[in-house]
């Protein structure tokens, strides 16, 4: 995608639409186990809100219930959009499909016709960086190959929300940063609104527009930072004290919230 398309896809998109609101969210399993209480949550066109909180602390079943899997026990969910992407801790790839077929999956789902599913996932393909391994399997990919495939099928979907439960917790550091570098190039490209978890507060801040820090069971927002720097984000920031005092910030919090 060119700058001027990019562009154009940004303002079509409504910066600043709110796409998902959560207002007092509680989540009581029926076990009885407590996992959400009182969530206030708004993500907005163009925002990407990375979520840090403790073990258990109710980040999955939060984004369950930002993806409509799942209903919260008290408060409102608005969800504006249809057009959601999930990206797991796991790549979920079907081992008997290779990358194309893969990633041509939930067009696939959706019945649409094979050359449009097909030319889709070649663009998506291109996009995460795995353009020459269409026909490899995902047992003769990486483990940040697969990350990129998985990545791939669910932007064929052209998503609005963008769902990312710990994409990367299971990758070596480089990937990772690698992977982080991918999917803010991706965020600055397409501007959907992303809500993502992960447990390492330097990938929050790195990946976000806001950092949300929840408290230990039952999850609770304790404190939200606003992350000032400038997105496209020069890799190089992670280096800066601006950076370091941000993160110190965040994981004081963490630190403060968990009980
Ligand atoms: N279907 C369920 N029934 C009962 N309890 C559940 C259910 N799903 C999750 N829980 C409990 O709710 C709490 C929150 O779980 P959740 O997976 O959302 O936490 P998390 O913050 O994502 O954890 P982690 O960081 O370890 O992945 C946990 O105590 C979990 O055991």
């Amino acid at each position: 995608m060119t700058e001027t398309q990019a562009a154009a896809l940004s303002e079509t998109r409504n910066e600043g639409t709110t796409l998902l609101d959560f207002q007092d969210v509680e989540m009581t399993f029926p076990n009885g186990t407590v996992a959400l209480s009182g969530v206030d949550l708004t993500v907005r066109q163009g925002e990407f809100v990375t979520v840090v909180g403790p073990s258990g602390c109710g980040k999955s079943t939060l984004l369950r219930i930002a993806s409509g899997l799942e209903s919260s026990s008290h408060g409102t969910v608005n969800i504006a959009t249809s057009r959601i992407g999930y990206v797991f801790q796991d790549a979920t790839l079907l081992p008997w499909r290779d990358v194309q077929s893969n990633v041509e999956l939930l067009a696939e789902l959706r019945k649409e016709p094979r050359a449009i599913r097909s030319q889709k996932a070649r663009e998506a393909i291109e996009l995460v960086g795995l353009k020459g391994f269409e026909e490899h399997l995902p047992r003769q990919l990486s483990g940040g190959m697969k990350m990129r495939a998985s990545l791939a099928r669910s932007l064929t979907l052209d998503p609005e929300l963008f769902l990312f439960d710990e994409p990367f917790g299971a990758l070596d550091e480089i990937t990772r940063e690698r992977l982080n570098d991918e999917l803010l190039r991706l965020f600055a490209e397409r501007r959907f609104a992303g809500l993502f978890i992960t447990h390492s507060v330097s990938e929050a801040v790195y990946l976000s527009t806001r950092v949300v820090v929840m408290s230990g069971r039952p999850g609770a927002i304790v404190r939200t930072f606003e992350v000032p720097f400038p997105v496209p984000r020069d890799p190089d920031i992670r280096f800066t004290p601006e950076f370091a005092a941000l993160v110190g910030d965040v994981s004081h919090a963490l630190r403060e919230g968990h009980h």
